[in-house]
This record gives C-alpha cells, sequence and structure tokens, in this order.
C-alpha cells in the first residue's frame, strides 16, 4: 500500500473507480415528487445533509495541491474509521458488499460480532484509505460490537425502508453509538436501505419520516438499494469525502504534520483486536 523509496513515501495507484477529485455536491431533493424523480438524478436531499458546499474548502484544496505538504505532512496513509450500525436483517452487510466488492447476496447470514473491509481512495490527488467496521444487529452481539464504535470519524445508521419499525430504532443506535464518542467528534449517516422495494409514494413517505429523524440527530439522509446498486457508490463517495476533508482540517487545526489523522492508535488497536481474538481478548459482562 506504502513504501519508502529515497527517503520519501510512496503510494500505490488506487483502482481508478476509487478516485475523487471534484467535490460530491447536493443535486437531488429525496422529496420530489415521484414523477420528476430521475430528472434531477441523485442522491440525498437538501433538508437533510451535513453541509450544503459545492466546492472543497480553500484549505484543503489548497493543503491537497500543496507539495511541501505532501511531502512533510501526509508521508502516511490518511485513514479514518466508519462504523456501521442498525437493527438485525436491515442490510448492513449487503450495503457494504455492493460497494466493496460489487455484489449482491439474496440469503441472510448473521453477522457474528464484528467484521470489517478497507477501501483505498485517492481524494484530490491525496491518498486516503475508509475502514469500514460491519457490526452486528443481533442483540446478543450488541456488547462485542458496541467495543468497537470508540474512535469512530462517521457513524452510519442503517434503517430497512420496507419495514419502518427500523427507523424508529434508529434513535437509540445513534445514542448508544455516540456514547462510545466525543460529542460533535463524529458525522452521523442516517441510510435507509431496500429502497427498490417500495412503490414511489410509498418511498417518499419512508423518505419524510427519515428526513425528520436526520434533522433530530444531525445526521445525513441517504436512500439506496444495496441490490440495485442504485446511490451505493454516491454514497460512499460522499462519506469518505466529507470524513476526508474534516481530517485534513483538523491536521491543519492541530499543526499535524507526520500522523494518521489525529494519530489514530486506536484504530489499528481495533484491527489488532480482531485479527488476534485469542491473544487479545474482547471483554464483554453480556455475553
Ligand atoms: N430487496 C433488497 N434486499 C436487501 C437489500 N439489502 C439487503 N437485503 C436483504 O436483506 C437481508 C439482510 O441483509 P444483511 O446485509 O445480511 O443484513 P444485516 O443488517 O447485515 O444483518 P445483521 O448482520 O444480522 O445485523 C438479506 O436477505 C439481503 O439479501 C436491498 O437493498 N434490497
Amino acid at each position: 500500500m506504502q513504501e519508502m523509496r529515497n527517503g520519501r513515501m510512496h503510494f500505490q495507484p488506487v483502482s481508478r473507480d476509487r478516485v475523487l477529485s471534484k467535490f460530491p455536491k447536493v443535486t437531488y431533493s429525496a422529496c420530489l415528487p415521484a414523477s420528476s424523480e430521475g430528472k434531477a438524478g441523485k442522491c440525498y436531499t437538501p433538508q437533510a445533509c451535513l453541509q450544503m458546499k459545492n466546492d472543497w474548502d480553500s484549505q484543503t484544496k489548497a493543503a491537497c495541491k500543496d507539495r511541501t505538504t505532501m511531502h512533510q505532512g501526509w508521508d502516511r496513509l490518511k485513514m479514518s474509521k466508519a462504523v456501521i450500525v442498525g437493527d438485525v436483517n436491515v442490510g448492513k452487510t449487503c450495503l457494504i458488499n455492493r460497494f466493496c466488492k460489487d455484489v449482491f447476496d439474496r440469503d441472510y447470514k448473521a453477522t457474528i460480532g464484528v467484521d470489517f473491509e478497507i477501501e483505498r481512495f485517492e481524494i484530490s490527488g491525496v491518498p486516503f484509505s475508509l475502514q469500514i467496521w460491519d457490526t452486528a444487529g443481533q442483540e446478543k452481539f450488541k456488547c462485542i460490537a458496541s467495543a468497537y464504535y470508540r474512535g469512530a470519524h462517521m457513524i452510519i445508521i442503517v434503517f430497512d425502508m420496507a419495514d419502518i419499525k427500523t427507523l424508529e430504532h434508529t434513535r437509540q443506535w445513534s445514542e448508544e453509538a455516540m456514547s462510545e464518542n466525543e460529542p460533535g467528534s463524529c458525522s452521523i449517516f442516517l441510510v435507509g436501505t431496500k429502497r427498490d422495494l417500495l412503490a414511489p409514494q410509498e418511498r417518499q413517505r419512508t423518505e419524510r419520516d427519515a428526513i425528520k429523524m436526520a434533522n433530530e440527530m444531525n445526521a445525513e439522509f441517504w436512500s439506496v438499494s444495496a441490490k440495485s446498486g442504485e446511490n451505493v457508490q454516491e454514497l460512499f463517495f460522499r462519506m469518505a469525502a466529507l470524513t476526508f476533508e474534516d481530517s485534513v482540517l483538523k491536521d491543519m487545526e492541530l499543526g499535524v504534520t507526520s500522523t494518521t489523522i489525529g494519530g489514530r492508535d486506536d484504530i489499528k488497536s481495533d484491527i489488532a483486536n480482531l485479527q488476534e481474538p485469542a491473544s487479545k481478548p474482547v471483554k464483554t459482562n453480556c455475553c
């Protein structure tokens, strides 16, 4: 992924479909009448989005362009942690698999505890990795999964658009995930899955309810389908872009010169916990 040559860090190129040069901006209202859907084309709604900018922050642009910053400041790979939570069976694993592997499995296989993927991007010319943590929705695994909420830069709360109860439960998922993190330290995305299962009018009703919920929890709302792939790549690109920019701005604020984002050693130890369960067991009281 990265190696030192002639005293400089060299990163292997990422695949072309993970290169992001333009800022992913607001282009679509989920509450448009069904008849106008498809005209505007995309994804998420100005009524519930984390920010409405059309371009990178000028400081981010300057930092990405600046060769000196590249050599002095980003000699290690920038990395952020996204944690995906939500009720059992809502489609968390399928969402990740659609983006990371471009596959969809119709059969349900419960996640046991946690699992994770690392996706590599190039954003505005800068190598960037996103750790995507998939957690189990089953109650019996909750205490294992919650041990991995800490240190998240992003919390993605998933619900099933065809099962409105799962939207009601998102408030509790949000509270639980945020209780492990400092207030204001992570961005929240509220994601409705299985968009393909709903008729247009039903979908609009659910989207309106979800927008209200997203506003309550200061989240950005997206409606996606892992089955068809609709909006999935756009969602992950948007998440990657927002967390990348956050990390660049935070690093500049802190005057960080040579570290992964915020010196997050907790991310590495999370992976160590996952890969070496025998040597570092997850402590739980409830399972
Ligand atoms: N039609 C449709 N079905 C979906 C979609 N996403 C997931 N499913 C189905 O929903 C079921 C559950 O999906 P998973 O991704 O395993 O659910 P999960 O949230 O990871 O479940 P846990 O691991 O138990 O927490 C599977 O049978 C999937 O095929 C979607 O976008 N559309």
